[in-house]
């Protein structure tokens, strides 16, 4: 894996925006695509920028399940807000956590990932290692499914919401063996919470205890993190 530090957020969000830069340059056309507070400085630079991804294609990597995408916390939401309503995409796709039938929803959700392999796949972690939404113990094999999430995932993600008990229980996610078949994967990480995570992620064994560990069995991911999520290394 190339590890780049960075200082902050902000200079991280330029340098992943840098790289999706290149890889557009090169031919990228399909991003599967992050919520999160991780990648919000990145879509800030994309914004920002004079790109046009009108003939791009996005794959979201997760949603909770039961929002839908008006709730102002669902994932729809976050990247209609944060990227699609400023930068139209040609077609943008996130799991529907209202879908009655969710076990139908994994399965045309995989064949979505698979009619549009993913060029650049961006990454957050959590605090406990996962990516997407895959938590500790899920099967490197594992393609889309539907999550129970762990309760140090439910605590982290209550800062958006008014209280503990509205934070979803499950989500829907991508599963490890998709986000592994993307050729390029960006990893975003920043601050304090995420230092264990990255040391276990870059220095640890390969393990499904810290599914992001499986990274390194990718031939091309870049991970950057800042000064306080590299202090463990
Ligand atoms: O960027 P944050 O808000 O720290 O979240 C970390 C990770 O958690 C998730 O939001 C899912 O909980 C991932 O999509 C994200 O990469």
């Amino acid at each position: 894996m190339d590890v780049i530090r960075v200082k902050n957020a902000d200079e991280g969000g330029k340098k992943a925006f840098e790289i999706l830069k290149d890889g557009i340059a090169n031919g990228a056309d399909t991003f599967g695509l992050a919520t999160g507070s991780t990648p919000e400085t990145m879509y800030e630079y994309m914004v920002a920028s004079d790109l046009d991804f009108s003939d791009k294609v996005s794959v979201n990597l997760d949603e909770y399940v039961g929002l839908d995408g008006s709730n102002e916390q669902s994932y729809r939401y976050f990247m209609d807000q944060h990227l699609f309503n400023q930068k139209p995409f040609k077609k943008t796709y996130v799991p529907n956590g209202k879908a009655d039938d969710l076990d139908a929803e994994c399965k045309r959700y995989d064949q979505i990932i698979a009619d549009h392999p993913i060029d650049i796949q961006v990454l957050g972690i959590g605090q406990n290692g996962h990516i997407g939404f895959n938590e500790p113990g899920t099967s490197f094999d594992a393609t889309t499914h539907v999550v129970e999430l762990t309760e140090s995932t439910v605590n982290a993600n209550k800062r958006y919401f008014d209280k503990v008990e509205d934070v979803p229980t499950r989500a829907l996610t991508m599963g490890i063996k998709s986000i592994m078949q993307s050729k390029k994967i960006i990893l975003m990480a920043f601050g304090q919470a995420k230092a264990e995570a990255i040391k276990g992620m870059l220095e640890g064994e390969v393990t499904q205890d810290l599914p992001a560990s499986v990274l390194q069995n990718h031939p091309d991911v870049v991970v950057i993190i800042d000064e306080e999520a590299a202090s463990k290394l």
